[in-house]
């Protein structure tokens, strides 16, 4: 037996707030509906009300649009993140990563967390750094938040979403472990990895969609050039990442996969030597590589400054 009884708030309502709260609304509406079933580790208490704050106006427009359709209990607040937080028993801190300080830093908002499970998406802040500059390193801070550090995508969304949870030393409790890791299996696959590999996580499935988005488009252009109009150009170029993404998680090794395709001879070969000279590999995984480097910079930074190039 389930209870829907836990608020959920996200402070920062931009494009990933809004994904992930989609992502989980979506999924309430299926468990409600009967699409999916609880499973032995779906926990008691569900969220079942959601509070999006976020310091711009326009966001609660933005938030209603995108979220509205679902008709689950939702606030919109602006400038209220104390409130929000009050309210809450789970906060989805999502705001830029250079601005945790201000929005954690707020008067009360130590005491307003207090207890609550603090689950923190942002690019580049670990999980201990949070708690420094909650709790000044103390460790019998009374009534600490549980937080946590996950990387999810903006896939969440649909429900596709790649979210790998950091481990924390010591542990986060069971329960508030359980939710987080629920609640993002709701929303697609979820890895739990050391905290050390978080920026490199942070690059592979945060950033990823970008890349791949970049590498689809690339694929219709080159269709288009060649006479496919586009939106069939777009829709197969898409639908061809899935099945070769479909594939991979069957099982399937990438390289075998591309031997497979390759007939000897064949037009495949060709265009993988083509893609082979502009040096495509070494180039898209040196994208993983500075991503993860620049990730690394950007808890260090304040609103205005732009870390990229300077880490080497
Ligand atoms: N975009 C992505 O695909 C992913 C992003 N992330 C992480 O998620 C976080 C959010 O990213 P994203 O959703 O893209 O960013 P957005 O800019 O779309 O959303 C962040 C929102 O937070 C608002 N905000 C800033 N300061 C405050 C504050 N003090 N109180 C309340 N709201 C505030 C921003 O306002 P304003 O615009 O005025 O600053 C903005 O509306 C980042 O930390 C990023 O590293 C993680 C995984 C993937
Ligand atoms: O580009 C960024 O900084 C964020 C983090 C991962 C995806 N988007």
């Amino acid at each position: 037996m389930t209870n829907n009884d836990l608020t959920f708030t996200t402070l920062g309502s931009g494009v990933m707030g809004c994904a992930i709260m989609g992502g989980i609304m979506a999924s309430l509406i299926e468990l409600r509906s009967g699409k999916e079933i609880p499973q032995d580790d779906t926990p008691s208490h569900l969220p079942g009300k959601f509070i999006a704050c976020d310091m711009r106006k326009e966001a609660e427009t933005q938030v209603q649009n995108a979220l509205g359709h679902y008709k689950l209990p939702l606030t919109t607040l602006t400038n209220e993140n104390l409130r929000g937080t009050k309210e809450a028993d789970i906060i989805l801190l999502a705001c830029k990563p250079w601005a945790f300080k201000d929005v954690l830093g707020a008067e009360g908002m130590k005491e307003a967390l207090a207890g609550k499970l603090l689950i923190s998406i942002l690019a580049g802040v670990t999980a201990e750094q949070i708690e420094e500059f909650l709790y000044d390193n103390d460790a019998s801070a009374q009534y600490k938040c549980h937080i946590v550090k996950v990387m999810p995508n903006t896939a969440s969304m649909v429900r596709e979403s790649t979210t790998v949870i950091a481990a924390r030393n010591p542990p986060l409790p069971e329960t508030q472990l359980t939710l987080a890791t629920w609640i993002f299996s709701r929303i697609g696959r979820v890895a739990h990895l050391p905290a050390s590999v978080m920026d490199a996580a942070t690059a592979l499935v945060g950033s990823g969609p970008a890349f791949v988005a970049v590498m689809l488009e690339a694929m219709a252009d080159g269709a288009v050039a060649m006479g496919i109009p586009r939106a069939e150009a777009q829709m197969m170029a898409a639908q061809t990442m899935r099945g070769t993404a479909a594939l991979v998680l069957n099982g399937e090794h990438p390289a075998i996969l591309k031997d497979k395709v390759c007939t000897p001879g064949g037009c495949t070969i060709g265009g993988i030597m083509a893609m082979e000279e502009a040096g495509v590999r070494g180039g898209v995984s040196r994208a993983i590589r500075e991503a993860t480097m620049v990730s690394s910079k950007l808890g260090q930074g304040v609103a205005g400054s732009n870390v990229n190039g300077t880490w080497r």
